[in-house]
């Protein structure tokens, strides 16, 4: 492929994902908020939900790290060499500019996988990783501190080499790069992404770059204003959201070959599936390995209830019953399409309650501010559909109702949704209490394949009956 066809190829990649660059601001009043959209009633499974737009949401969300009580997995090329792990960050022997700039992030102490992959990453001489841990568990902050900490800044060109998957991931991790740099201003940063337009030839001085494959591309060959040869440290981010989007593997291998032999090669990803790992094996050779495993939820400390309701106005006074009987912090409640959730939602506030309503069609900032505000207690309860909500953990809501069971996109039961629903991880082992409504002969069967599936009772509740109801609550 000529070079020209490929950077074509690259700007049409890089455009922005649909569902940001369809966004508008919604304002109240709009049909599209309002549920009169003639698409609004299918199930919002069928709307495509990118891997990109679900980590950038998380990332906006998150305001400190996930904890995690499963052991770190640590696989060394070199059996070996004695194996490092920190528990402070002066162990370290950070340089003191970043050494404020961690504790100014009010970081305490290092994450889980960063006690491991810290140490492996300031290593000397410089050894290739392969970290795969859930998002928000420090992946982001370990390898920003391994680039900051490897720069020279007294040399004025392009050292550390960071691609993102996306335009908008690109610029998260370099909001990180300056909290974290905050005290060591020596260290610039550029990014090489779309509509940063720059001349063939122009040497960049900036020691870190971060950008999107194609763009990083075209500054390495095209306008020559990186020099790969000269990159010490290669970091590859968000490798499963990567391979997602087709021709970024290709470009980011390409990326790489152009490297230096001895240049430090690190790739982090939040899973790994069998397409991942032969990626990432691809594009680091010789790597140690760093593993965390995501906290298994259960259900045992939940308890799961069904209310039998004829239709969607008899769900809405099961529910006001249930409000009507006990007190609930926070809840929040799950309908299969945008149309139920936009319904409920107005049937609801008409009642007085405060709703948060997190919508397919809102923006990824929108969403972001939705759920932050119901995270921050502002509003009471929060209607959803799955899409929206998959990935997301809201760690204080106690109490949620199916208000449709969740089904997969053939309409057959979805275990694994049920679950990250309802369901707790060990450390939130608080008790939870989860209520289904059910509403036809179909959904009694699926009801009952959960029931069957997890061996967990789910008991009838008559939403009549005020005593049963309080009962619950106890
Ligand atoms: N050692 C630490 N102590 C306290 N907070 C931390 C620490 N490391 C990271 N954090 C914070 O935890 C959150 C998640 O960290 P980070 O973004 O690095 O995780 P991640 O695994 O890269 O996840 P994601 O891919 O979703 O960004 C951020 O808000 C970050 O500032």
């Amino acid at each position: 492929m000529s070079t020209d066809s490929w950077a074509l190829a690259v700007d049409e990649q890089e455009s922005t994902p649909k569902s940001i660059r369809n966004s508008r601001i919604l304002k109240a009043g709009d049909a599209a908020l309002h549920g009169t959209d003639d698409d609004v009633d299918k199930p919002e499974e069928e709307e495509k939900e990118d891997k990109a737009t679900q980590s950038l949401l998380n990332k906006l969300i998150r305001s400190n790290v996930v904890n995690n009580t499963n052991q770190v997995e640590v696989l060394q090329r070199d059996p070996n060499s004695p194996l490092y792990s920190v528990k402070t960050f002066e162990e370290l022997r950070l340089k003191p500019q970043l050494l404020k700039g961690v504790y100014e992030m009010g970081f305490n102490r290092p994450s889980k996988i960063q006690e491991n992959a810290l140490p492996m990453m300031l290593a000397e001489p410089p050894q290739n990783l392969i970290a795969q841990s859930q998002s928000g568990t420090g992946k982001t902050a370990a390898f920003v501190l391994a680039m900051l900490s490897h720069v020279d800044p007294g040399l004025k060109w392009p050292q550390c080499l960071c691609i993102s998957p996306t335009y908008e991931l690109a610029l998260q991790t370099g909001k990180v790069i300056t909290q974290m740099g905050k005290f060591y201003p020596e260290v610039t940063l550029a990014y090489a992404v779309r509509g940063h337009k720059m001349e063939r030839g122009v040497k960049i001085k900036e020691q870190i770059v971060i950008g999107t494959p194609g763009t990083v591309l075209d500054w390495c060959v095209k306008l020559k204003l990186i020099d790969p040869k000269k990159i010490k440290v290669f970091v590859l981010d968000e490798a499963d959201v990567m391979i997602a989007t087709q021709g970024h593997q290709d470009q980011s291998i390409r990326i790489q070959r152009m490297l230096a032999k001895g240049c430090q090669m690190l790739l982090f990803s939040a899973t790994f599936e069998d397409s991942v790992w032969k990626f990432a094996e691809r594009v680091v050779p010789d790597p140690n390995i760093i593993k965390l495993k995501r906290e298994e939820e259960t259900l045992d400390t939940i308890k799961q209830y069904y209310v039998l309701c004829n239709c969607k106005e008899d769900k809405f006074s099961a529910l006001c019953n249930i409000y009507g009987a006990i007190t609930i912090a926070q809840a929040m409640i799950f309908c299969h399409t945008r149309k139920m959730a936009n319904w409920l939602s107005g049937q609801l506030s008409k009642e007085g309650h405060q709703v948060a309503l997190l919508s397919g069609e809102m923006v990824v900032e929108q969403r972001a501010a939705v759920i932050e505000r119901f995270r921050d207690g502002k509003e009471k309860v929060l209607i959803t559909t799955n899409v929206c909500a998959r990935g997301i953990d809201v760690e204080q809501v106690s109490v949620v109702i199916n208000f449709d069971l969740p089904l997969d996109k053939d309409g057959n039961p979805d275990n694994e949704t049920y679950l990250h629903r309802i369901g707790r991880t060990g450390r939130f082992g608080k008790r939870g209490l989860a209520v289904n409504m059910v509403d036809s002969q179909r959904s009694m069967e699926i009801l009952k394949t959960y029931e069957r599936h997890f061996n967990k009772k789910i008991m009838r509740l008559d939403t009549d009956d005020i005593d049963e109801i309080e009962k619950i609550a106890n």
